[in-house]
């Protein structure tokens, strides 16, 4: 403990050091926040970016994730308008509240006692559970934050996980806590009553047959959860549990304590605790499988310096690793189109555990591009040209004046690389693509064109994405941005957009010519932040490194005299590098 202490002053900081002493003393943050220490160790402090967010704002009027009543769900004539409460909060929120569940306030309680005492045992009997074991979880399980090395930073929880499900994954009996053994029976059995419950209830939400999650296989792996929130002296600091996604379907129980939130439309919400109510939400797969119909959302959980600590039941309701998804096909029609590839459970965990439980990529992973609607008009060659009337007026000013501008800033581009690479000669010729995509994806091929240079406007939507090494890179919107994308004679960039679930469509302008190089971001405003996606590009092995480059307005100005980049360039060698 004073070990702990003592390195979070050292100003050599070896996080996975003090981790590792973390999980090795087995003393959990139970543990550390009894040993009497009044500040954290320092692998617990959140950035500055998350902890920003954990201040209350001041004058909102209160938000709530919407709570329904299950008294009626056997009731015929209440039943249509049970589901339609819960498609709609599942929808837009991918959370809600029940009461009148069926489960008797004797066993909620219960399985909140029996967590509270499991965690509230002598470090000794503890630490005999306590393991570890990152490649397959499986059995019974208590550990102090469950990604703790996969994590880059440790969150203030311990957890009893006991897995129920498939069999070949189960917690043997004897494994069992005797001390929460009954408690976590009873709670089992009655959150997969309520989990069979609705999970009728959404499938009819979406118009499909009522039994049609559970033949999917979402109660083929189930996993109980009993977290412990301890004490906190700096919850400023540090969070609970750290913004994530789940992946199958959740039932959770919390006590009166608080701190579970949920992002909704950029705020967080709090889960307020109502007694003897019970927390749902849907994970990714169940968005996927659901065609984006419903959403799984962000939620994290509050640190808390109350002296009672937050305790939560949850049983985690999913596909066996080896099952496949995929959009249900009965949801599928021309105009809705299936907005994600078929995957497997086993790939979907990989992505989650190698992003560091980042959930959501996975849905980027697996979301179909968009072809979208296009409007081309060809500057050159002359032949392909469209004739200015031929412009719907809507737009014709417009695109006039940015087919103008881009052949500008394409023009002066070209003449700089082409100084710079000594290349000559060739066509120079600019199309305009108009791209508009409101929904609907094309099934298809990332675009990797034939054009050599591509200067292209978007909108505030996002969805643009550049292949760097294995991974798909967000093109992040910067108001007043042009991003430049090119093929070389050796290596094409591949992008490709993804389909949102936006209310505003993405838009974007394109002018395509033939010269280039890979990729560029020119702001051509003051923008404080043009650094921060041409970052997130840049890897220290990647070939990408060599070949980008971010020009603010004003340096782009001052190298129209093609000087000071002309310089730079020539120095590479026809490698543009970062500034
Ligand atoms: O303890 C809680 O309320 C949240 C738990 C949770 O989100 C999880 O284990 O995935
Ligand atoms: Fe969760």
């Amino acid at each position: 403990m004073a070990a702990t202490n003592h390195i979070a002053a050292t100003p050599t900081y070896d996080i996975a050091k003090v981790v590792k002493e973390l999980d090795e003393s087995k003393m959990g943050v139970k543990g550390l926040a009894e040993s009497g220490i009044t500040s954290i160790p320092n692998m617990f402090i959140r950035p500055p970016e998350v902890l920003s967010t954990l201040k209350k704002p001041t004058s909102h009027t209160k938000k709530a994730i919407p709570l329904i009543d299950l008294s009626n769900f056997n009731v015929p004539t209440k039943r249509h308008q049970l589901v339609e409460l819960i498609r709609e909060a599942t929808s837009s929120w991918g959370f809600f509240q029940v009461i009148n569940h069926g489960v008797p306030l004797s066993v909620l309680n219960e399985i909140l006692d029996a967590i509270k005492a499991f965690h509230d045992q002598p470090h000794e009997v503890k630490a005999k559970l306590y393991n570890r074991d990152n490649d397959d979880e499986q059995g019974v399980m208590y550990q102090s934050n469950y990604d703790l090395y996969r994590a880059k930073l440790a969150t203030w929880h311990d957890s009893l996980t006991i897995w129920t499900a498939p069999e070949e994954k189960c917690g043997k009996e004897e494994d069992i806590p005797e001390i929460c053994k009954k408690e976590m029976a009873a709670w089992e059995s009655h959150s997969s009553k309520v989990a069979e419950i609705l999970l009728e209830l959404l499938s009819e939400g979406l118009g499909v047959e009522a039994e049609r999650f559970k033949k999917l296989g979402f109660f083929d792996a189930r996993l109980l959860v009993g977290h412990c929130y301890p004490y906190c002296p700096q919850p400023d600091l540090t969070v609970g549990l750290k913004s994530h996604t789940d992946s199958g379907f959740t039932v959770l129980l919390q006590n009166q304590v608080g701190g579970l939130q949920v992002k909704h439309c950029d705020e967080w919400v709090d889960v307020e605790p109502i007694p003897g109510a019970l927390t749902i939400n849907i994970g990714d797969i169940i968005q996927i499988i659901s065609n984006d119909n419903y959403v799984s959302v962000e939620h994290r959980v509050l640190a808390k310096a109350s002296k009672e600590p937050r305790i939560s039941a949850v049983t985690f309701f999913n596909m066996n690793t080896n099952a496949g998804f995929e959009p249900l096909p009965e949801l599928l029609s021309s105009d809705k189109p299936a907005i994600y590839r078929k995957s497997t459970v086993k790939k979907y965990l990989e992505s989650y555990y190698s992003k560091g439980l980042n959930s959501k990529y996975f849905l980027t992973k697996v979301k179909i591009l968009l072809a979208g609607m296009t409007l081309s008009r060809f500057g050159w060659p002359r032949d392909k040209a469209c004739k200015g009337g031929d412009i719907p007026e809507v737009c014709r000013k417009e695109i006039v004046a940015w087919e103008s501008h881009s052949t500008k800033v394409a023009e002066a581009l070209l003449e700089l690389l082409s100084e710079g690479f000594g290349v000559f000669g060739g066509q120079v010729g600019c199309g305009t693509l108009l791209s508009y995509c409101p929904t609907g994806p094309d099934g298809g091929n990332h675009i990797s064109h034939r054009f050599r240079l591509t200067v292209l406007l978007q909108n505030q939507v996002g969805g643009l994405q550049v292949k760097h090494g294995d991974e798909w890179v967000d093109v992040e919107p910067i108001p007043g941005a042009l991003t430049i994308i090119s093929n070389d004679n050796y290596v094409s960039v591949e992008h490709r957009v993804l389909a949102k679930a936006s209310k505003k469509p993405r838009i974007s302008v394109v002018a395509f010519l033939t010269w280039g190089l890979k990729l560029i971001l020119i702001t051509l405003d003051h923008c404080q932040n043009y650094y921060h996606p041409i970052n997130q590009l840049f890897t220290a092995n990647s070939q990408c490194q060599n070949s980008m480059k971010v020009f603010s307005a004003k340096d782009w100005i001052a190298s129209l005299s093609y000087k000071k980049l002309d310089c730079e360039i020539r120095i590479r060698r026809g490698m543009v590098k970062s500034i």
